[in-house]
C-alpha cells in the first residue's frame, strides 16, 4: 500500500483529479479513474488526468474518463495541466507546449498575482473527414445532415478535435432528457469509437448555449473540445462566422472559441480546488 498526492482542479466545472507524474507513478490509471471519480466513495470527478514528463514538450497529458477509458484530448483538462505546470514551477513559462495523444498543443497562460487563472489553447485543426472522426457515414463531411441515429432521425454535424463529437442544434438544451438521449448517441454503432454529443441553442451570431453528454463520463458541466466542436459546427452551418469570437455558455461557465481553417483557439478558466492524498 502507498499514497498518491493529487490536486483537484476544474475548468468550468469539468472536474478531474490531477496527478504529478514527474514525481510519482500510477500503475493502473484505468482502475484508479473509476475508483476516484465516484462522487460518494472516491474523490469525485469526471475522471483523472496525469501530468507526465515529455521529451518533446514541457509536459504530457494523459486523461481517463470516469469509466476508465483513455481519451485522446481534453480541452478543460489541458488548461488545468498548463496551470499545474506553471503554478508548481515544473514549467514556469507563459507559453507552454503540452503533448497529448492528439499531438502537441500550444498554451498561453493568463496570470493574476503570480498564478495562472485562465489559459488560451491552440487546439489545432478541426477534422471533418468522417473516417477520421470517426463516424460511419458516406460523404466528405457531415454538416447539417439528417441521419438515423440514437433511435431517431436527427440533423447532425460531426467534428473531431482529436476526439469525436456529434453536434445538434435546436431549442433550449436544458429541456432535454439527456440521461435518455445521451447514451443513445454515445453507443450508436455509427460511432465506432463512441462519441461526445453537444446539444446547442444558438442565442445569436456570437453566442451559443450548450449542454453535453460526454463519452465515458456522462453529462459534464462543460466540455472544452465539445465547445470547440460546437463553434466549428455553428460556423459550418452558417449560425456564426469564422475568425470571430464565439462565447459558449456551458452549465459550469463560459468558454470563448475562435475558429479558422488553420486552427481552433479556446480561452477559459483553470481553477485549483484543493490538494490531497489518497491511499492506493
Ligand atoms: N470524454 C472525452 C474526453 C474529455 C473531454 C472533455 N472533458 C473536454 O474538456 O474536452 C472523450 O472521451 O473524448
Amino acid at each position: 500500500m502507498g499514497t498518491l498526492k493529487f490536486t483537484k482542479m476544474h475548468g468550468c466545472g469539468n472536474d478531474y483529479v490531477y496527478f504529478d507524474c514527474f514525481s510519482q507513478n500510477i500503475e493502473d490509471p484505468e482502475t484508479l479513474s473509476i475508483r476516484l471519480s465516484d462522487r460518494h466513495k472516491g474523490v469525485g470527478g469526471d475522471g483523472i488526468i496525469m501530468v507526465c514528463p515529455s521529451d518533446i514538450a514541457d509536459g504530457r497529458m494523459r486523461i481517463f474518463n470516469a469509466d476508465g477509458s483513455e481519451a485522446m484530448m481534453c480541452g478543460n483538462g489541458i488548461r488545468c495541466v498548463a496551470k499545474f505546470l506553471y503554478d508548481t514551477g515544473l514549467a514556469h513559462k507563459k507559453h507552454l507546449e503540452i503533448d497529448t495523444l492528439s499531438g502537441v498543443k500550444y498554451c498561453d497562460i493568463i496570470e493574476k498575482n503570480g498564478e495562472a487563472v485562465a489559459v488560451t489553447v491552440d487546439m489545432g485543426r478541426a477534422e471533418l473527414v468522417p473516417g477520421r472522426i470517426p463516424v460511419s457515414l458516406p460523404g466528405e463531411r457531415i454538416v447539417g445532415e439528417t441521419v438515423s441515429v440514437a433511435g431517431g432521425e436527427y440533423e447532425v454535424t460531426c467534428v473531431s478535435m482529436g476526439n469525436p463529437h456529434c453536434v445538434l442544434f435546436g431549442g433550449d438544451p436544458m429541456e432535454l432528457d439527456l440521461e435518455t438521449v445521451g447514451p443513445r448517441f454515445e453507443k450508436d454503432p455509427i460511432f465506432p469509437q463512441g462519441v461526445n454529443t453537444e446539444f446547442i441553442e444558438v442565442i445569436d451570431s456570437h453566442t451559443l448555449k450548450m449542454r453535453v453528454w460526454e463519452r465515458g463520463s456522462g453529462e459534464t458541466m462543460a466540455c472544452g473540445t465539445g465547445a470547440c466542436a460546437a463553434a466549428v459546427a455553428a460556423c459550418l452551418n452558417g449560425y456564426c462566422k469564422m475568425g470571430e469570437d464565439i462565447t459558449v455558455h456551458l452549465r459550469g461557465g463560459d468558454l470563448v472559441i475562435n475558429y479558422t481553417d488553420e486552427r481552433v483557439r479556446m480561452t477559459g478558466e483553470a481553477v485549483k480546488v484543493f490538494d490531497g492524498e489518497i491511499e492506493v
